[in-house]
C-alpha cells in the first residue's frame, strides 16, 4: 500500500503530462508574468517590521479533508496582504488540496507580496508553469527529489529569478537540500508520510541548517507563542495555513496574530540609527498632534 505522498507523485506524474499536451511551455513563456521581476520573499521576510507570517490558502487537504470550500481566493489572499503576510502560499494541486494555477493567478493579479507556489514539483515543466502564472517562489521536497534532481530544479528556477525553498523533514532530507542554488530551507512539521503534525522537528533540526541558508517552519503552527518559540531557534518565516483557514474570513484571524506579535528585536545597526532618529523627530511622528 502506497503511503500519501507516494500516491501523490504517482498521480502527480500522469498530470503533469497531460497538462503538458493541453498547455505547452511556450503558453507560459509567453505570458506577461514570465518576464515580470519576481518579489523577494527572502527580502520580505527581513524587513525590520515583518511578520515574518507566510499565509497559505488551503482549502482542503489529506488528511483533514474540507477544511474551508468557501473562503474566495481574492478575498483570503487580499485580506492576507492587508493584515500584514509577509508571503502568501497557494496550493495549486487540484485533487488533493482542492486548488488550482487558475487560483495562483487570480491571487496574483493586484497583490504585490512574494507568493510560493505550492506543489509537489517533480519537472522543469511545472518551474515554468509557475512562472507564467505569477509565483515568485517554488517549494521543491526532499523526500520525493534526489539531490541531483534538486540541484537541476533549483538551477532552473533560479535562473527564471525566482526563490527556491527546499522542505525537508529530518536530516537525511536535509543533507540532500543543501546545496547552493537552494535559497530557503523549509522544515516541515507534518510528516507527509503520516501528516502527523509536530513542532518538536522544527526546533531539533534549527542548529543542523548552515547559517548562510535562511530557514522557515511549517505546519502545525496554532498560536503566536508557537512563533515567538520558533524565533528563538532562529526560525525566520512561519508558513501557515489551517490555523487561518479554519474560520469564516482566515485573514482576519491573521489580523489578529499580527496585532499579538512581539516586535522583532531591531539589528544593531538599525539600533544606533533609531536612536538619532528618536532625538530628532521620531517623537513628532509618533504623537498625536
Ligand atoms: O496548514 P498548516 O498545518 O499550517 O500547514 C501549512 C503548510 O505548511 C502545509 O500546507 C504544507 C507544507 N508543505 C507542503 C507540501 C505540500 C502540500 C502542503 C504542504
Amino acid at each position: 500500500m502506497l503511503n500519501i505522498l507516494e500516491q501523490i507523485v504517482v498521480f502527480k506524474r500522469t498530470e503533469i503530462s497531460l497538462r503538458m499536451t493541453h498547455y505547452p511551455e511556450s503558453k507560459w513563456e509567453n505570458t506577461p508574468e514570465y518576464v515580470r521581476k519576481c518579489y523577494s520573499l527572502k527580502e520580505s521576510l527581513r524587513k525590520g517590521n515583518a511578520s515574518q507570517i507566510i499565509a497559505e490558502f488551503k482549502r482542503q487537504s489529506p488528511s483533514k479533508g474540507i477544511i474551508n470550500n468557501k473562503a474566495g481566493v481574492v478575498e483570503t489572499t487580499r485580506g492576507y496582504a492587508q493584515a500584514g503576510a509577509s508571503g502568501l502560499s497557494i496550493l495549486t494541486d487540484k485533487k488533493f488540496f482542492g486548488g488550482s494555477v487558475q487560483d495562483l493567478q487570480i491571487a496574483r493579479a493586484g497583490l504585490e507580496v512574494p507568493i510560493l507556489q505550492k506543489d509537489f514539483i517533480l519537472t522543469t515543466y511545472q518551474i515554468t508553469e509557475a512562472k507564467g502564472a505569477g509565483a515568485d517562489v517554488i517549494l521543491l521536497i526532499a523526500a520525493i527529489l534526489t539531490e541531483g534532481q534538486i540541484r537541476e530544479l533549483s538551477q532552473f528556477a533560479q535562473e527564471l529569478g525566482m526563490e527556491v525553498i527546499c522542505e525537508v523533514h529530518n536530516e537525511q532530507e536535509l543533507q540532500k537540500a543543501l546545496v547552493p542554488t537552494v535559497d530557503i530551507i523549509g522544515v516541515n512539521n507534518r510528516d507527509l508520510r503520516t501528516f502527523r503534525t509536530n513542532l518538536e522537528i522544527a526546533k531539533n533540526l534549527a542548529d543542523k541548517i548552515p547559517s548562510e541558508f535562511l530557514k522557515i517552519a511549517e505546519s502545525g503552527i496554532e498560536k503566536v507563542e508557537d512563533i515567538v518559540m520558533l524565533r528563538e531557534f532562529g526560525y525566520e518565516g512561519f508558513l501557515i495555513g489551517e490555523s487561518f483557514m479554519q474560520h469564516e474570513k482566515p485573514a482576519t484571524i491573521l489580523a489578529e496574530w499580527v496585532q499579538n506579535l512581539p516586535p522583532l528585536p531591531k539589528k544593531a545597526i538599525t539600533e544606533s540609527s533609531d536612536i538619532g532618529m528618536e532625538e530628532s523627530n521620531q517623537t513628532s511622528q509618533d504623537e498625536p498632534n
